[in-house]
């Protein structure tokens, strides 16, 4: 399978701090990938540094062939909607919702490109397929949404964009079991024809037996062996 995401080299971290060290890191089309690691060991800035959102960077991040690595010297977040444009779409930890917005219009923030905006209705209704619960809340304001719901509409909104790679950042923090495990089911639920989804946790239960490989990252390095990550 074609690789979507060939990262080699990447070295990343803000101001002073080196958060990342040397990551080569591929993800092929298809694959469903969980980046394991506790609190702080460089997860959430791995999936920064691919959307330029980090502090610094350098090395070489290659989505879907292209260069969209190398170090930055505009700031962070100036490359990032050309990245979006390219097949990204990430999901941040702690959902990053605004609460004054309904859910139509908070799935429709997602709907980024101009050909998922003129098809918005229809990708919502597929968001609503994946996610029943929102079906009846579309005119609900997110504020008021429980954490459940709430992190369904934050993961939906990724989804309203064609992507060819997911980042998902820890889609089970804050929430009960039973509604992480249903969260992930419906993440799931996409076929993987066409893309492929790395999702970071700390809970590894949670993707064992669900994802085609897991891969643990401790003291900003990934180590294929998750048993030496401290979750287990
Ligand atoms: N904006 C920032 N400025 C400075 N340091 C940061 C920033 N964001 C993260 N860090 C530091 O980078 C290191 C890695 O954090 P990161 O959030 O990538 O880890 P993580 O494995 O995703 O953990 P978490 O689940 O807590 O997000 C930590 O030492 C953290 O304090």
């Amino acid at each position: 399978m074609p690789e979507v995401l060939s990262i080699t080299g990447l070295t990343a971290g803000y101001g002073p701090l080196r958060v990342l060290h040397e990551i080569d890191f591929n993800v092929e089309e298809g694959e469903r990938v969980g980046l394991v690691g506790l609190n702080g060991h460089g997860k959430t800035t791995l999936f920064r540094a691919v959307s330029h959102l980090v502090g610094w960077q350098s090395g070489s991040i290659k989505l879907n062939g292209e260069e969209i690595g190398g170090t930055r010297s505009l700031g962070p977040g100036r490359r990032t909607s050309g990245i979006v444009r390219k097949g990204l779409a990430m999901t941040p930890q702690g959902d990053a919702i605004f609460p004054g917005l309904t859910v139509r219009q908070h799935l429709d923030c997602g709907a980024y490109s101009r050909l998922a905006w003129r098809e918005r209705r229809r990708r919502r209704d597929t968001v609503m397929d994946i996610f029943p619960p929102l079906r009846k809340l579309e005119d609900a304001l997110v504020g008021k949404l429980s954490g459940g719901e709430r992190r369904m509409v934050s993961v939906g909104r990724a989804l309203m964009v064609e992507a060819s790679l997911y980042l998902v950042d820890e889609p089970s923090l804050g929430l009960a079991p039973k509604i992480s495990a249903s969260v992930i089911e419906a993440l799931f639920s996409l076929p993987t024809e066409g893309r492929a989804m790395v999702i970071a946790e700390q809970n590894v239960a949670l993707l064992t037996g669900r994802v085609d490989r897991m891969i643990g990252m401790h003291a900003g390095r990934l180590r294929g062996d998750v048993g030496h990550v401290g979750l287990e």
